[in-house]
């Protein structure tokens, strides 16, 4: 039987239907339940673990600022709390935020209340959606109808809407709800609300709108990730990575998997949202253009690749930092997170704890950037942090010495050639 390696608990390449490339290892999810509480470091000699990576500690609410990178055991907070973005014109036409001083990746850009939320379609209608709005302030419901409505005069093939419910469809974002990891929304395809692939972190039950966030354009190259949390009944975005002042602050629509070529990714964009999409990334064209779905394609081929690698964890581990490049040449690193969970397992089946646990670090970080410390991502990966040799894979092949994540350049051919040829 071929040895997989598993997807991490939220898993982020994931399609929203109809596609193989999603069910790829979606069925994965960590087998044995492990505690969420770090249990204590194992540390050996033997094992020549290093002792010099302190476990992080988390917080349990976000602050208005709030970066987890570079050094995850600390948290600084930025003293200036006024808005780090404001609304104006976007190159994609219509309006768009705009960070007004640097962003550090993994900062609480703002974290958002539902004006109101509505059940999945078929459930809700035009009069569902002004019944709601009546028992709201008049601000409050001139702020609704001055939203954007891709609905009001839509591209051939979709349907034209009433007002109230074209807004909604075209603003409203999943929550409320508490899927399981591997399960699909069970939403219908539903503006932004119908962003396919939708994990625990969104929930699936209700879709809302969220007056800020409704003022996010769409990026296949996204700067800002969402995360809905059930307990606080808030959206938190987070900066996906180092955002400079004046950059457009962009979420994907398409969720997690946009790892298609710009065709493919316009197509879905087009089907799903009802618009043409103008992010940076589709608008590359020429050599540039090519080169980036050729590193998309790469980094997907990779991926089905990786999962089937558990019997040569070598040349996993190659891939993996293959991908990683990658991923940072397209400024997909939010991508990572998967990748390097990948790795630790890689590590621990050849029983190189201190690499194991250098990936997973990495991963503990890349996911609190993402979903902040206290998802359930970020509570496994810091357990495995702390326990390596908790992961029912470890030592399930001869010892060896494999690579942290420091170390990408390796005896890998280089990127682009690799993202020509196959490894
Ligand atoms: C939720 S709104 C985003 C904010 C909107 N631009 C505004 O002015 O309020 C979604 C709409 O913005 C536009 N949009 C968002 N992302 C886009 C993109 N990448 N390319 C082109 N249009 C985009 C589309 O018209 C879409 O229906």
């Amino acid at each position: 039987m071929t040895t997989r390696v598993q997807s991490y608990p939220v898993r982020p390449l994931t399609r929203p239907t109809g596609n193989a490339y999603r069910n790829s290892r979606s069925s994965l999810y960590l087998v044995h339940t492990p505690t969420l509480e770090p249990m204590m470091d194992e540390e050996t000699e033997e094992d020549g673990e290093s002792t010099d990576s302190p476990l992080p500690t988390t917080s349990s609410s976000p602050s208005p600022v709030h970066p987890h990178e570079r050094e995850p055991s600390s948290v600084s907070v930025v003293e200036d709390l006024s808005p780090c973005y404001q609304l104006g014109p976007s190159p994609t036409g219509g309006a768009g935020l705009f960070a007004t001083r640097p962003i550090p990746r993994g900062t609480v850009i703002f974290a958002e209340s539902p004006l109101f939320t509505q059940p999945l379609p078929p459930h809700r209608t035009n009069s569902t959606i002004l019944n709601t709005l009546a028992q709201h302030s008049r601000e409050e419901q001139c702020a609704f109808f001055a939203l954007a409505n891709a609905y009001k005069a839509p591209l051939p093939g979709h349907p034209v809407l009433l007002p109230a419910l074209g807004i909604f469809e075209t603003n409203a974002l999943p929550c409320g709800g508490t899927l399981a990891p591997s399960e699909p929304s069970a939403g219908e395809k539903t503006a932004k609300g119908g962003k396919g692939g939708r994990a625990s972190t969104d929930g699936g039950s209700r879709e809302g709108i969220f007056l800020q966030a409704a003022r996010l354009n769409h990026s296949c190259r996204p700067n800002v990730a969402r995360t809905w949390d059930v307990g606080a009944q808030e959206m938190a975005f987070r900066a996906l990575r180092d955002v400079a002042p004046g950059e457009e602050l962009c979420m994907s629509y398409v969720d997690v998997d946009i790892l298609g070529t710009r065709e493919e990714r316009g197509a879905e964009i087009e089907g799903a949202f009802g618009f043409v999409c103008a992010c940076e990334a589709c608008m590359l064209d020429g050599r540039e253009g090519e080169e980036s779905d050729r590193r998309r394609l790469t980094v997907r081929r990779l991926f089905e690749e990786i999962g089937t690698c558990g019997k040569e964890p070598t040349l996993g581990l190659r891939k993996v930092k293959l991908v990683i490049r990658l991923l940072n040449e397209e400024q997909l690193v939010h991508y990572e997170t998967s990748f390097c969970f990948d790795a630790f397992q890689f590590c621990v089946m050849v029983s190189d704890f201190t690499s194991a646990k250098a990936w997973v670090k990495k991963a503990w970080e890349a996911s609190c950037n993402t979903a902040g410390p206290d998802s359930p991502a970020a509570r496994t990966f810091k357990m495995y942090w702390a326990n390596p040799r908790a992961h029912q894979l470890a030592g399930m092949h001869p010892r060896m010495m494999l690579s942290g994540p420091d170390d990408l350049s390796g005896d890998e051919v280089s990127s682009r050639s690799a993202s020509r040829a196959s490894l």
